[in-house]
């Protein structure tokens, strides 16, 4: 089905801890073909809210749609639509590559697993390590199995929590240029979180930046430091965590 919409829209998302708002009301969308990084020091709301899109965390309020899919109302299709890659998420390295891959298209259900799972393995490079345990692959490898299996259900929302954290800068620009080819290819829209503004200014077409739960910035990490009076990504980001008033006044 061809949707001409966002492929994420969050409307007035909030998620209270008792008293203490960790997500405070944000609304955001991700268009087709677009990277959005989602920004904010530690504590700001980012893993509160890919958990809540993820649908493993349920919102106090607001909604979330994912390709024109209501989450609240139509959870297990918005969710078949979406997929996550994350360090802390590791495949079982007892498998080899090509099992962990069909083991996982197998349970989602995708058609044709080994076409998909030969397409991916030629995709991200990981021909050669076929039949290699994943857990004695080096990080960089892993990561490129991860996004492997992150893209096996062809989804239009891909979230990636810190997905270079933990490579070396040369794996790490590899890896980014990998994603963003299967990004633009198939049309995907992308929610990635990073604390590297260098990385972040070369792969996201927008950022977003969250401060105590709340959307502060949001525009080109090209031109946002400049319109703030900031000389770099890097700067802006100090201001938003350390004073982030600073920002709202002329
Ligand atoms: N289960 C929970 N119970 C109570 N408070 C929580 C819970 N989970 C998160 N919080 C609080 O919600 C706020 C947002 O946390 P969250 O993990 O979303 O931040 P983050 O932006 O992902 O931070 P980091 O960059 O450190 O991963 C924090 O103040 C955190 O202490």
């Amino acid at each position: 089905m061809t949707r001409h919409g966002p492929i994420l829209r969050v409307e007035r998302l909030c998620k209270a801890y008792g008293a203490t708002p960790a997500v405070d009301g944000i609304t955001f969308h991700v268009a087709p073909g677009e990277i959005v990084g989602l920004l904010g020091p530690n504590g700001a709301g980012k893993t509160t809210t890919i958990s809540m899109i993820l649908g493993v965390l349920a919102p106090t309020s607001g909604g979330i749609w994912i390709d024109g899919v209501d989450l609240a109302r139509r959870r297990s299709e918005a969710l078949a639509r979406t997929s996550f890659a994350a360090v802390y998420a590791p495949l079982p390295g007892n498998l080899t590559v090509s099992q962990n891959l069909t083991v996982f298209g197998l349970l989602y259900g995708v058609r044709d697993v080994r076409a998909r799972v030969e397409a991916l393995l030629a995709e991200l490079d990981l021909v050669p390590f076929r039949d290699t345990k994943t857990g004695v692959l080096s990080s960089g490898e892993q990561s490129r199995v991860t996004i492997a299996k992150a893209m096996l259900n062809a989804p239009r929302l891909l979230l990636l929590d810190e997905p270079t954290a933990s490579l070396d800068p040369a794996v790490a620009r590899e890896l980014r240029v990998r994603i963003r080819g299967v990004a633009a290819r198939e049309g995907q829209g992308v929610l990635w979180t990073s604390h590297n503004m260098r990385e972040v200014e070369e792969v996201c077409d927008r950022v977003l930046f969250l401060s105590h739960g709340r959307i502060l910035l949001e525009g080109d990490p090209r031109t946002l430091p400049g319109e703030h009076g900031r000389a770099s990504l890097e700067d802006l980001f100090i201001t938003v965590a350390r004073e982030p008033l600073a920002l709202e006044q002329p």
